[in-house]
């Protein structure tokens, strides 16, 4: 059952042109990683999903309901960590807890929320305005978790978190998948966006560039780096080699052709080379190859 469906969807910023005819499905249960360069159009997206802010066109279901006619009905399923987190300076840390209970009209699992917080050493006593940026990155965690919600959306979760907590964070959501949750993680740390996430949305200038399937797209092409002091670009460009980058005694491309051909036209260049390396192409240098030549790039 998809759980986030996108028709269409379009944002203007006046003139601006924000978010552009932008569709894509988000199933239930699924890791969803969303990502582009800065500006992209990522945080406008969420935020319509969320109905934070009005559409211009097109058409927005979340847990198979229209947005914004069932607005509060679809918050109340889903937890949401923004980018920059804002509540109350003066509330301390268990009272923001409990009015997201209350929001939820739920008592909550006190056991669960205690776990929580000794997960992420969360002192319950502080006030909000008086804690680090990490550390109100990990209220903010707790916040989106404590209701028990269908759908989790993070908008650079991370950002402020320590290695342990970051890892302590990914365990969670790992916990909430495997019980049906979907989460939907947009972030620039493509590190972890290809550790965790199965399905991935990447979006340019405001439009969507690709879905790809993790496990499908690193399979399909090859990084191929040849070590020597005569290297073979020319020959590698003809028998389909992309995106070449050629330094001092080393090149390196992309390659998405048949091996055996590869590996043929290699070995009749032995002796030129001192070594060759192929390797999965990583989302790192999907999103290089990607974004690096953008058209009409906008600041
Ligand atoms: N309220 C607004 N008024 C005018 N322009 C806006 C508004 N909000 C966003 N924009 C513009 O829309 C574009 C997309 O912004 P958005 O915040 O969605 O990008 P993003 O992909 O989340 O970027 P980042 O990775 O830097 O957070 C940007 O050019 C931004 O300046």
């Amino acid at each position: 059952m998809p759980v986030i469906e996108l028709n269409h969807i379009s944002k203007r910023f006046g003139k601006f042109l924000a978010v552009n005819d932008v569709s894509f499905t988000v199933e239930q249960g699924e890791f969803f990683g969303f990502i582009g360069p800065n500006g992209a159009g990522k945080s406008t997206t969420m935020n319509m999903i969320l109905n934070f802010i009005k559409r211009s066109g097109g058409e927005i279901k979340v847990l198979g309901k229209n947005v914004p006619e069932h607005d509060l009905e679809v918050k109340k399923r889903i937890g949401y960590v923004p980018s920059d987190v804002r509540f109350y300076p003066q509330l301390r840390v268990q009272d923001l807890i409990r009015y997201t209970l209350d929001f939820h009209h739920m008592k909550g699992d006190q056991a669960e929320i205690a776990r929580y917080c000794d997960l992420f050493q969360i002192d319950v006593k502080k006030k909000f305005g008086n804690l680090s940026l990490g550390n109100k990155k990990k209220i903010a965690l707790v916040c989106a978790l404590v209701h028990h919600p269908e759908l989790i959306i993070m908008d650079e979760p991370t950002n402020g978190l320590d290695p342990l907590m970051h890892a302590r964070l990914f365990r969670i959501l790992k916990e909430k998948q495997k019980q049906g949750v979907t989460i939907f993680l947009s972030s620039h740390n493509l590190k972890e966006v290809e550790d965790y996430c199965s399905k991935i949305a990447f979006i340019r200038s405001g439009k969507l560039i690709g879905i790809e399937d993790l496990a499908q797209m690193n399979k399909k092409v090859k990084i191929i780096t040849l070590k020597g002091a005569h290297l073979p670009i020319e020959q590698m460009a003809l028998i389909g080699a992309t995106c070449i980058k050629k330094t001092d005694g080393e090149a390196r491309f992309s390659y998405e052709k048949n091996l055996t051909q590869l590996f043929s036209t290699l070995s009749n260049l032995s002796e030129t080379l001192d070594d060759v390396t192929v390797t999965n192409r990583d989302l790192e240098e999907q999103f290089m190859t990607m974004y690096e030549h953008q058209e009409g790039e906008r600041l």
